[in-house]
Parts: C-alpha cells; structure tokens; sequence
C-alpha cells in the first residue's frame, strides 16, 4: 500500500488533520510515500468508537473492544447484491477467486458504515455495528451458550419451576420458559404428562426430532436383559453420558418413568460443565490434557437378535478453541474402549486428570437425586449432565428417547433464545 489512511474515528464529521496533531492517534502505520490523516469530531455524547486500517487489517474499537478484521475477511464478508443473496442468506461470491493478498484501494466512511473501494472497482459497504457483532474478538470474550453451572445448592435455590404439560403444549411462551432454563441449566421438566409413551412423544415433539438410534425411536424398557448392556438390569449405575460410543453423541436425552412398583430407582444428575470448570480452576494442565487427547468409547452387542458394534472418538472435553468453552462432554467409564490412542509416556498423565475429572464428578455436594414419577418428563442436555441411577427391587418401567440437538436449538432461536 503507497497510501496508508489513519482514521480516528469519534461520532461526527470527518476532516483532515495535520502531521503534528497525528501521533496523539494510537497505533499510527506509515508507508513510504505519503500519510494522510483523518480524524472524526465527536458528538460529546457519543460512544467512543475509532478505526484504522492498517497494513494487513481493519483495526476498529468500539464499546471498550479493539477488533481486527483481515482484507480477505473483509472481501469475502461483503454483502452486496452481487456477493451475497440476501433472499436465501447465501454467499454467492466465489472465495477462491479473490486475490490473498487484496487490499483496498479506497475508503469513505459515514457515521454508521465504511466503504471500501477493491482494486477492481467493486464497493463493499459493512455497518460499523455489523462488524462490531461479527469480529474474533467479540467472539472470543462471550459466550458461544450462555449458562449457569450448578451443584446441588445452586441448583436448588435456583427454584427452576417445570413446566406444566397443558401450557407447554399450547403456548409457545410456556415452551420458551422452558428451553430457556433446559439451555441455562442442562435439565428441565415437564410436569403432568399423561403416563404413555404416546403422550411422551407428543411433548418431545414441542422440542425437537426423535433421534433413532438401534433403541428404536421411543424406547421403554425395564431390567429384563433384552438388549446386552446394564441399563436393562436393577443394578446402579454411575453417572455418565450416553451414546459417547457415536461419532456424534446423541444431544437430549428424555425419561419419562411410567411405572414403579418397588424401591430406590432414584436418578441421579451431575453439571459436568460444573466438574470441568473445577479442573480449569485448579489444574489448567489436566483440563488441557482432557481437552486435547482423543479416545475411543465403544458399544459392542451380541444378544439375541441384536448386533452392533458402534465406535465413537473424541477428547472427554469438547471445548471451542478461541474461548476454551466446553461444548461437549463424553463420559462413560462403562463404554470407555481400550485407550491405543494415547503414547505410554502420557497416559499416566490422562489418567490423574481423568480421576481429577471424576473426584469432582463425584463430590455429594455436585449430586442432584430426584425420584421420577408418572407424569414428570425429564429433558436431558447429554453433551453437558451426566446421568446415572440408583439400583432398585421391582418392576420399573422406564420410557424415553433421544433427540437431535440440532432441532432443538432451531427451535429455541425461532423463540429469539440465544442457541
Ligand atoms: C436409553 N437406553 C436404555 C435406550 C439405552 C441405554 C444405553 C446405555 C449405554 N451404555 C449408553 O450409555 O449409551
Ligand atoms: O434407569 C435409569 O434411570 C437410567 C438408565 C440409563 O442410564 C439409560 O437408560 O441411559
Ligand atoms: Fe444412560
């Protein structure tokens, strides 16, 4: 670039200013030839915003942020007709074809847009605001799903009503209520469904898609062995996620107990983004090591007519790269398969981390039990809250299914809920 523009940028007009005022503006950049200098008058009750492009990027602040946003970025980012179907909110351009190294020849700005001029002609026009919404930075200091991790007391008090079957199943605020606790907290309930199978998939479908799995679509079971793993027996089972055994686990989790004739049975639920957030706090190294290193979980059946053998790899914590977010957790030391996936001279390391892992998991005070009746449904957020259950004596029958996340999240957007 011969021609490198400063802009400081304050709500207001825009004039030059002299060599002399310019250093007071931060982070200047001079090229060989010639520097010119602009600068906004501010409105005085006006957001400090300021911009400049500089060498390699757009370099703007705005609201206490300092963003940046590549050239390339910014020409595949353009939203003109001819770039960008507004109609179907679809790229048109093709990215393949723009120059690596672009930069733009020419720029205007008024008080809410920058215009950039490309070296073909072309005008890109962004929103100050837009690219304030859209930038790395903003990205990377909130958060992707915003949420309250709890332990047992925190979950109490927080007196998270359920939802009541009439409502949820007629009015959309009543629906929205309740997504908006199933996002915050990873559970929520519906009370007063009818005790059928039926009705219980009437009130997932509110929700999201049934997820078929080689369950079935709804599934009720009870402890009589008829599939080749323990949740068909009386016995306990720890807590855990399910389906860690699938590429991609399934996201929701419903139960819904039609029948109990006998004692214990209890469920037990366990915020393991609370136990993850536990090890990032005390040791940052295991976290990293649970976030980084992949294992495989495992699901191998052979009983009667059933035979599957299902694989499933991925770290124990999922977590978004720029924010350190965990998106996902598998955890089943059931399924957990054979580790060839991580060197002898680390797998000692993953171990102490995974028991760091578990001793939190397993904390009373992290334990949430509650006892499913008829009538009461239990959504389920498996990326997140691990399940588990107490063993029990007598006939309890248990129906339920698995949804798709990605429904489920569609629909608590389409209620204007961040998802
Ligand atoms: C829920 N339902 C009874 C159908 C299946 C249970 C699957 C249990 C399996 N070990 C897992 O954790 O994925
Ligand atoms: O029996 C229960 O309460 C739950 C068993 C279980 O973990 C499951 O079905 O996924
Ligand atoms: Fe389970």
């Amino acid at each position: 670039m011969s021609l490198a523009r400063v802009f400081f940028r304050l709500h207001g007009y825009l004039q030059p200013i002299s060599k002399t005022q310019a250093p007071l503006v931060s982070r200047l950049i001079r090229t060989q030839n010639e520097v010119r200098y602009w600068q906004y008058t501010a409105a005085p009750q006006s957001t400090s915003c300021h911009w400049q492009l500089q060498e390699e990027c757009l370099e703007l602040s705005y609201g206490g942020l300092v963003m940046h946003f590549d050239y390339v970025w910014l020409r595949d980012h353009c939203r003109s007709a001819s770039c960008y179907n507004s109609k179907t909110n679809q790229r048109n351009l093709d990215t393949s074809h723009v120059e690596l190294n672009i930069c733009p020849a020419n720029t205007r700005v008024d008080d809410e847009n920058l215009f950039l001029t490309w070296p073909d002609g072309h005008v890109t026009k962004y929103s100050l605001s837009w690219l304030a919404q859209n930038s790395y930075e903003g990205q990377k200091q909130s958060a992707m799903q915003p949420r309250i991790i709890w332990n047992s007391d925190i979950y109490a008090n927080a007196k998270v009503p359920s939802a009541n079957w009439d409502k949820f199943m007629t009015c959309d605020d009543e629906l929205k209520k309740f997504l908006r606790n199933f996002l915050l907290y990873g559970i929520a309930f519906v009370e007063g469904v009818p005790p059928t199978v039926e009705a219980t998939e009437t009130v997932t479908q509110r929700v999201s898609l049934i997820r078929e799995t080689m369950y079935g679509k709804m599934w009720n079971f009870t402890s009589d062995f008829s599939r080749g793993d323990t949740a068909y027996t009386k016995l306990a089972l720890d807590r855990h996620t399910d389906t860690s055994y699938f590429q991609e686990p399934c996201g929701i989790q419903v139960f819904h107990c039609l029948k109990h004739e006998g004692t214990g049975g209890r469920t037990l639920l366990v915020d393991g983004f609370y136990s993850a957030d536990q090890v990032l706090q005390k040791t940052p190294d295991n976290f990293e090591l649970l976030a980084r290193v992949p294992i495989k979980h495992e699901y191998i059946e052979n009983v009667s007519d059933h035979r599957n053998h299902m694989i499933g790899i991925g770290p124990v914590l999922n977590v978004y790269p720029w924010n350190n977010e965990v998106f996902m957790i598998r955890y089943n030391n059931y399924d957990r398969a054979v580790i060839n996936t991580i060197p002898h001279d680390v797998v000692k390391r993953w171990y102490v981390a995974h028991r760091e892992l578990t001793t939190e998991m397993r904390k009373p005070e992290n334990e949430l039990w509650v006892k499913l009746k008829p009538g009461k449904v239990l959504f389920i957020d498996n990326w997140r809250v691990m399940h588990g259950r107490e063993s029990f004596t007598g006939l309890r029958q248990l129906c339920g299914c698995y949804l798709t996340r990605d429904d489920a999240l569609n629909t608590a957007r389409s209620l204007g809920l961040q998802a």
